[in-house]
């Protein structure tokens, strides 16, 4: 397809943005259309961008955390804004930042991880500059637009440091996209698009593989037999109602935890496969909160790790893999690395914690890659992607990943209903 005028290109983009509520939550298909796959369609259709984009710069955006103690019951209240997280569990998450100091990890993983995309676009010859900017703590995300909008940029493509499919590590990106470019007043002359989850990006899934196979080397090491040995991929959970509606539901019938669930186990499935073929392993969830009348998703870590069979015949060594977490959040700092650990310990369990992505280069080059075939306006069928499920979409599906709590808001890079 031929490079169309900027003229068009900008009309098609604010078709895209989602302005107002769809109806209900019925979205018409067309008959004979696949509902009964478990994959997205190998097909391309509107969810895929095909004709190359000239994007002026790139928008990396974080989750963002605190950077001192003062930091840190501001930055909880704008996590949980109307979510009605109970107080007990706010004060719960405080000991964790103030364990550490107030600081999360998270601003200079990001700070970190720009300075090596930064690097690596540059290396494969793409003259882009990052801006960075977070969703929930400073520089906020309309800091990042602004600086952009500076520097003349019109058409910025965003990158969530986040890979898979659900409110929290898609949706809700897109609306906080929606939200700066409103508070900055730049909805007319800023076009930002976003690269596909990226869960089954082989660059997304490499230091995955190294850290199972060099933690399964080490259990063998220290004597166990791989029946001795259960792999535990955590991530983080999520309230089963947002689970139902992650994934584009109305063209695939995942199972129970919808598409956030179906991609994890796809991802789980295949980094086991490559690293570690025959040993045991499970998808298992951590830091829940919210009130306890809700369902999350399940199993947590630490029953999972209580329930295993132990002893004779049962296991002895556990393995923990953060597969939900591109760096070493404080989720991770907290709920596996002291939590987990202890859970396991405590059981008389030999443990070791895989490393997230962080700023390895194989994940570094995915997210380079990701932005090249939208320059390129790559064809679906040679992007990169491994596992059970193919590419994902470039544009979202009306009402994918919508939060049933918090009720519709606008976003940006998903189809009109
Ligand atoms: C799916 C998912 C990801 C992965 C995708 C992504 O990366 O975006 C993620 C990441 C993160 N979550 C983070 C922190 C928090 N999340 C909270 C609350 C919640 N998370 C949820 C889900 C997720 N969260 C949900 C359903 C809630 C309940 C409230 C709601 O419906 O939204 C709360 C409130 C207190 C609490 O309830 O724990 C905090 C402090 C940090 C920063 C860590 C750091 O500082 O290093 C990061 C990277
Ligand atoms: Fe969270």
């Amino acid at each position: 397809m031929q490079q169309q005028p900027e003229q068009q290109q900008a009309e098609q983009q604010a078709a895209r943005r989602e302005t107002k509520a769809p109806a209900a939550t019925a979205v018409h298909l067309e008959p004979g259309a696949a509902v009964a796959s478990a994959t997205p369609a190998a097909q391309p259709g509107p969810e895929h961008v095909e004709e190359p984009v000239a994007y002026d710069g790139i928008l990396l955006s974080g989750f963002g955390g605190p950077e001192g103690q003062d930091d840190v019951l501001p930055f909880l209240r704008n996590v949980t804004r109307g979510r009605g997280i109970p107080d007990e569990r706010l004060e719960e998450v405080a000991t964790h930042y103030r364990h550490f100091g107030g600081v999360s990890p998270i601003n200079q993983q990001n700070r970190d991880l720009k300075a090596a995309l930064e690097g690596a676009l540059a290396e494969a010859g793409v003259d882009l500059p990052v801006y960075w900017g977070n969703r929930n703590w400073a520089p906020y995300l309309d800091e990042a637009l602004q600086q952009a909008a500076d520097a003349g940029a019109t058409r910025l493509l965003a990158i969530p440091t986040s890979a898979y499919s659900s409110y929290s590590s898609c949706r809700q990106y897109r609306e906080d996209w929606a939200d700066a470019l409103e508070a900055t007043g730049l909805q007319a002359s800023m076009q930002i698009d976003k690269v596909r989850q990226f869960f089954n990006h082989p660059g997304f899934l490499a230091p995955f593989v190294d850290g199972v196979r060099a933690t399964v080397a080490e259990a063998r090491e220290a004597g166990f037999a791989d029946g001795d040995v259960e792999v535990l991929f955590a991530t983080h959970s999520i309230p089963t109602a947002d689970a139902e509606r992650s994934g584009a539901p109305d063209l695939h019938e995942w199972g129970p935890g919808g598409g956030y669930e179906a991609q994890h186990l796809a991802a789980a499935e295949w980094v086991m496969g490559e690293a570690a073929p025959g040993v045991a392993w499970q998808l298992v969830y951590q830091s829940r909160s919210g009130p306890a009348s809700q369902p999350w998703l399940e199993p947590d870590i630490n029953d999972a790790i209580d329930e295993l069979p132990v002893g004779d015949g049962g296991r002895k060594a556990v393995v923990i893999v953060p597969l939900g977490f591109v760096s070493d959040h404080m989720e991770v700092m907290w709920d596996l690395d002291e939590e987990a650990i202890e859970t396991a310990t405590e059981r008389g369990l030999w443990v070791r914690r895989a490393p997230t992505p962080g700023v390895d280069p194989q994940y570094v080059g995915a997210l380079v890659d990701l932005v090249q075939e939208r320059l390129e306006g790559r064809p679906v069928a040679e992007r990169k992607a491994v596992t059970s499920i193919h590419t994902w979409y470039d544009v979202c599906r009306p009402g994918c990943c919508e939060n049933p709590r918090l009720g519709f808001r606008p976003a940006i890079a998903g189809l009109q209903p």
